[in-house]
């Protein structure tokens, strides 16, 4: 299946028109990052993890964003049941099992939670993504050590195993399902040094899902978008800090020129 600017701008153009509701459970590090990239992108986010409200806030979303990144016990509670809610009202559900990999706890959890039902999409680095198929491999905290093709077989059989959409980012991003990959090359290495940008293409992810009923196309419009929203801030940032400020506004100021212009992506 392809994807081009046309498509990545009508679903661009959805999110606008309808501005879908994104609940997040996700990490006290990037809350704020995360919501403020919604809203530029124009969605409408609410971070809640209260387990005596996410049924009540997942029912009124568009979609959910689970988000390891802060994990404790009465959280995991709360994400398996806004993720049973999600299912039973057919809401789609993307996982970011951040830091998976690193400690036992997380991976644990993280396969926990791919277990409780079946997500629609899964987002990692590729030590993250290599961990969840039971893979011994070290995610450094949350960061990856390897690159996104080491963890391409691994994302194949997730994606086959769970009927899933699978994306690894890194310098390359990898869309990954039962019998297709798209990789994209949009982006920018000054990205990595940014705490939240992974959590952030997590969440694009879910505005996108929100409005296009193809987890493996919304999953491939959203990282180009990210990625190229990325390349235009790296351009115009001197260094991390500004690169969030550029980042947003590129975010809130993409045009479908800038899509149709710097859009690199293959079929492999
Ligand atoms: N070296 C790089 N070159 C280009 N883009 C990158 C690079 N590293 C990360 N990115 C981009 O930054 C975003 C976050 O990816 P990544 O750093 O892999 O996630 P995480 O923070 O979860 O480890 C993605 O959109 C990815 O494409
Ligand atoms: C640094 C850190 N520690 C726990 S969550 C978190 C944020 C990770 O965000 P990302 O994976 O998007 O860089
Ligand atoms: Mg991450």
């Amino acid at each position: 299946m392809n994807i081009n600017a046309h498509s990545i701008w009508s679903d661009i153009q959805k999110i606008h028109n309808s501005v879908p509701l994104i609940h997040n459970i996700t990490n006290y590090v990037v809350m704020n990052n995360t919501a403020n990239a919604l809203l530029a992108l124009g969605a409408s986010p609410v971070m809640a993890h209260a387990i005596e409200e996410v049924e009540d806030m997942v029912s009124i979303a568009r979609a959910l964003v689970i988000n390891i990144g802060t994990l404790s016990e009465t959280w995991i509670e709360a994400m398996q049941k806004a993720m049973q809610k999600a299912h039973e009202l057919k809401k789609p559900i993307v996982l970011d099992p951040v830091g998976a990999g690193a400690t036992p706890y997380r991976t644990a959890t993280a396969q926990k939670l791919i277990e409780t039902i079946n997500l629609t999409v899964i987002r990692g680095n590729a030590s993250e993504i290599y961990s969840l198929v039971g893979e011994d491999t070290q995610t450094k905290g949350v960061d990856s050590t390897q690159q996104s093709e080491f963890a391409i077989e691994a994302a194949k059989s997730l994606a086959q195993r769970n009927k899933c959409t699978v994306v690894i980012s890194g310098m390359k991003d990898l869309i990954v399902n039962a019998d297709q990959v798209i990789q994209i090359e949009n982006g920018h290495p000054l990205m990595a040094k940014v705490t939240g940008m992974g959590c952030t293409a997590t969440a694009l992810i879910g505005a996108f899902l929100a409005v296009n009923t193809d987890a493996f196309i919304a999953s491939a419009h959203a990282t180009a978008v990210i990625g190229i929203a990325g390349e235009i801030a790296a351009h115009q940032a001197t260094g991390p800090g500004s690169l969030q400020i550029h980042f947003l506004d590129a975010l809130y100021k993409l045009k479908k020129e800038d899509i149709e212009e710097k859009l690199k992506f293959y079929k492999i």
